[in-house]
């Protein structure tokens, strides 16, 4: 296979069209991860609300090792590194324990 420079001017540049093409399915994958977020913070408002109902704290460490155990087993069965899986969660988490915070503290 001919291998095009990078930079194809030309109108016709397979290499660069599949790059784009490539790069245009990224950003929707991206989009839809910030779908999915969204849709993890409005749940963790929701918890907020309950556990202030019973007047529960915002964080709960065992719950926490449940959940990062959980994706870290799902990532291994999906042929990814548990490790950054893990590191990814971790910070999903501060952000709905902060979210939840902040929550709280309006009410
Ligand atoms: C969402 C909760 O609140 C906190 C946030 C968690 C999360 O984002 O997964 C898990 C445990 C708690 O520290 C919960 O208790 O389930």
């Amino acid at each position: 296979m001919t291998r095009r420079p990078y930079f194809c001017q030309a109108d016709i540049c397979t290499q660069n069209m599949s790059l784009d093409k490539l790069r245009g399915e990224i950003e929707a994958v991206d989009l839809e991860i910030i779908k999915l977020i969204k849709a993890r913070m409005d749940i963790a408002i929701k918890i907020a609300e309950e556990k202030a109902a019973v007047g529960a704290p915002t964080r709960d460490p065992e719950r926490v090792e449940v959940v990062l155990n959980q994706v870290a087993r799902q990532a291994g069965l999906s042929g990814i590194d548990p490790g950054p899986i893990r590191d990814i969660f971790s910070t999903l988490i501060r952000m709905s324990e902060s979210l939840q915070d902040k929550k709280r503290g309006s009410e």
